[in-house]
Order: C-alpha cells, then structure tokens, then sequence
C-alpha cells in the first residue's frame, strides 16, 4: 500500500468532490486500490491558503464555507492563495490542479504545471488550457524529471475516453471522430427541448457544477474546440492549434428553431469532429448540427456526453457517460492517480 501526498490547486466543485472522495473512500481505496491519499496542501484565489505536511482533514476541507478567504477560519490557514509555496514547499508527490481553464494562453495553470513537474512532482490534471495549448512541452517536461502528466478529465469529465482510446485502440487506425463533447450546452439543449428558456438553464447548468467560470465558453463552443485539439493531437497524431478550428455554437437557436426540429423528427446538437485525409491532413470544427432521431447521438440528453471513434477496424467505437459534475469529473482525477501508481509500482 502506498500512501500518497497531494496538494490542490484551486479548490472549486472538481478539487472539492475529490477531497470529498478522500473523505469518504480513502479506506476503502488502500484495499482495492492500494493506495491512499493525503491532502498536504490546498491553495485558491478566492479561498486563500492552507498547508499541514502532517496532512489535513479531508472532511473538514470538502465542507469549508465557499467565502471570501475561508482558510483563514482554519488553523495555519491564510486568506492568501499562496500558489508557489503550496506547489513547491508542502512536500506533495502529486499536484491535482483544477483552476479556471483559460482558453487563450492556459496560464496560470500551465505555470503551475510547470512549477510541479520541474520540482519532480507528479500532475493530475482537469483544465483544457495547459493540455490544448501546451501538451508537447509539459509532456516532455514531466518525461525529462521522470514524473507523469496525466489529464482524463479534460475531455468527457470522468468517462474514459483519452487513456481507452489510446490504450485500447492501438493498431484499430483511428481515422476521425465526431462527438458531443460539453455537457453544459448538451443540458441546455435537451431543457429548452422541455420548454426552459436559454438564459434559465444556463443558469441550470451553472448550479449543478457543469459550466465553466464564463458559460460563453460552453455555449459558444469554445470549450468543445479546446477538447478536438486534445483529441486530434492525442488520438490522430495531429498538430492542431485551436485557430485550425472553425467554431461556432449554439446562441444562434432560437425556441423556435428547437421546436420546429423536433416537429420534424430532428434534434439540434453541439458537434465537435475530426477528420485525417488519405494525405494525412487532419481537419477539424465545432458546430450545431441538425441530426435526425435515428443519428446515434441524436438520444444523448443531458449533461451526458458521447464520442464515435472511427476505426479501420472496428467501424464505429462509441463511448457515452457523463461529460461534466463535480465528483465525475474528480473520479477523472482519482483515474489519473490510479495510473500514476500503476507506473509508478512498476519501476
Ligand atoms: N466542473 C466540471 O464538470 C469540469 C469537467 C471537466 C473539466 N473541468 C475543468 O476543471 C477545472 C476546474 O473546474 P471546477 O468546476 O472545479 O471550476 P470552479 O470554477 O468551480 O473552480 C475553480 C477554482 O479555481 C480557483 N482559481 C482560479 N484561478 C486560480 C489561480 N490563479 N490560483 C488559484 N486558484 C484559482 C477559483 O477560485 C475556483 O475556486 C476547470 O479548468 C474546468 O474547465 C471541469
Ligand atoms: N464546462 C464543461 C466542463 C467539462 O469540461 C462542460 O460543460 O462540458
């Protein structure tokens, strides 16, 4: 049994839930998992800062009030986000960060990342903007300091998609794919199918955990662009910039063009797709599309997602399950811990 020390950056709805996980699995998980986990450090920009190398009470933490420099109410804790510190001084092994994602440069979390793989400490991550935007160079990072970067739950929450396809796949030739791939703009679609407002069920989505800090992202397709880049660059081998994408998403859809698809038997749907040519280009968008009832990712409701992988091989490989929650996406990081361990146990 190995226990492991943690710290977490940003303490939202996904670095909570797995510090609820901790609370309420931690035994559990030396049994079946052969590992635990100690939170050695926590540090937030809104909630400040807390670090006990001894660790710290899990449950205490997954309760903490969501005020205004709430680490202050604990002991040794600061109302300060002492980022660096907490990244480099509270003696982690691992790094789960879980900041906003910035879809621009990735910063500051991709700083973070570096902060942590430079000091020899492995990476667990859920943001999109250090994977979509700096991948190779963290990647590299983590190989040349002998620790892992892993980060499942930046495409699909915590379904497995990126570490199945890729060990799973191998030798299928993955030739594109099309999918739904945010959970917010999914559940906005299917509540405005049931007569919800737009602006209602983005507030929705905001109040169960499934939308980023500014839902434009979600809603203007700009956070389903950043996951085609992820899955183009991991899965065809492509060398896509977001600029590569074309994007639009689905503020244009009026209740009236929802209700005349379903009238005809048609669902709107957010889709972001991947295609590689016989010359090897891979080409890519993120765009509402009409489906018919009968698309196999016409019936994906909800905050579900679903991708259809296609394969030389196989045809069409599909996987559906969640795509957005606080503690599915905080599995997404316990995935990552698992696989840490696992390569860590065989050295
Ligand atoms: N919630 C989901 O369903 C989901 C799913 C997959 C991926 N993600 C990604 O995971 C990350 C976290 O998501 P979340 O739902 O927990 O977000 P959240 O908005 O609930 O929490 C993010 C936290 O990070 C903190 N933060 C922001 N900038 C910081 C900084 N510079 N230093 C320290 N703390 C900082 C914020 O104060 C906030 O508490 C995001 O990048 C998001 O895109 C979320
Ligand atoms: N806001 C994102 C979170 C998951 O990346 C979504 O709704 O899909």
């Amino acid at each position: 049994m190995t226990e492991y020390k943690i710290a977490l950056v940003g303490f939202g709805g996904v670095n909570r839930g797995l510090a609820q996980l901790i609370a309420e699995r931690n035994q559990s998980w030396r049994k079946e998992l052969g590992l635990s986990l100690k939170i050695v450090g926590v540090t937030d920009l809104f909630l400040g800062s807390i670090m006990a190398r001894d660790g710290l009470d899990a449950a205490e933490l997954a309760k903490l009030p969501s005020s205004k420099g709430a680490f202050a109410q604990l002991p040794g804790g600061s109302a300060e986000a002492f980022n660096e510190t907490i990244i480099k001084q509270s003696g982690a092994d691992i790094i789960a960060e879980a900041t906003f994602t910035n879809p621009v440069d990735g910063e500051p979390a991709t700083t973070f990342c570096r902060w942590a793989l430079e000091g020899g400490k492995h990476v667990v991550t859920t943001n999109k903007g250090p994977i979509a935007l700096h991948a190779d160079e963290l990647k590299a990072l983590a190989k040349r300091n002998g620790v892992c970067f892993e980060y499942e739950g930046s495409v699909m929450s915590g379904t497995p998609v990126i570490r199945m396809a890729r060990e799973t796949l191998p030798g299928a030739v993955i030739t594109g794919f099309e999918g739904i791939l945010n959970g917010t703009s999914n559940y906005v679609l299917t509540r405005m199918e049931e007569g919800l407002s737009f602006a209602d069920a983005v507030r929705k989505a905001q109040e169960l955990g499934y939308a980023e800090a500014d839902p434009t992202a979600d809603v203007e397709g700009h956070d389903v662009r950043l996951k085609v880049v992820i899955l183009a660059n991991e899965l065809l081998d492509a060398k896509l910039t977001v600029n590569d994408v074309n994007c639009s998403g689905i503020t244009s859809l009026s209740p009236a063009d929802i209700e005349r698809a379903q009238q005809s038997g048609e669902r709107w749907k957010l889709i972001g797709s991947a295609t590689r040519n016989a010359a090897g280009a891979v080409s890519a968008s993120v765009e509402a599309r009409l489906l018919d009832n009968s698309h196999p990712l016409a019936g994906i409701s909800g905050a579900t997602n679903a991708v259809s992988f296609n394969t030389e091989l196989l045809g069409a490989v599909t996987v559906s399950g969640p795509g957005a929650g606080r503690i599915e996406t905080a599995f997404a990081l316990l995935s990552d811990i698992v696989a840490i361990h696992k390569s860590v146990s065989k050295k």
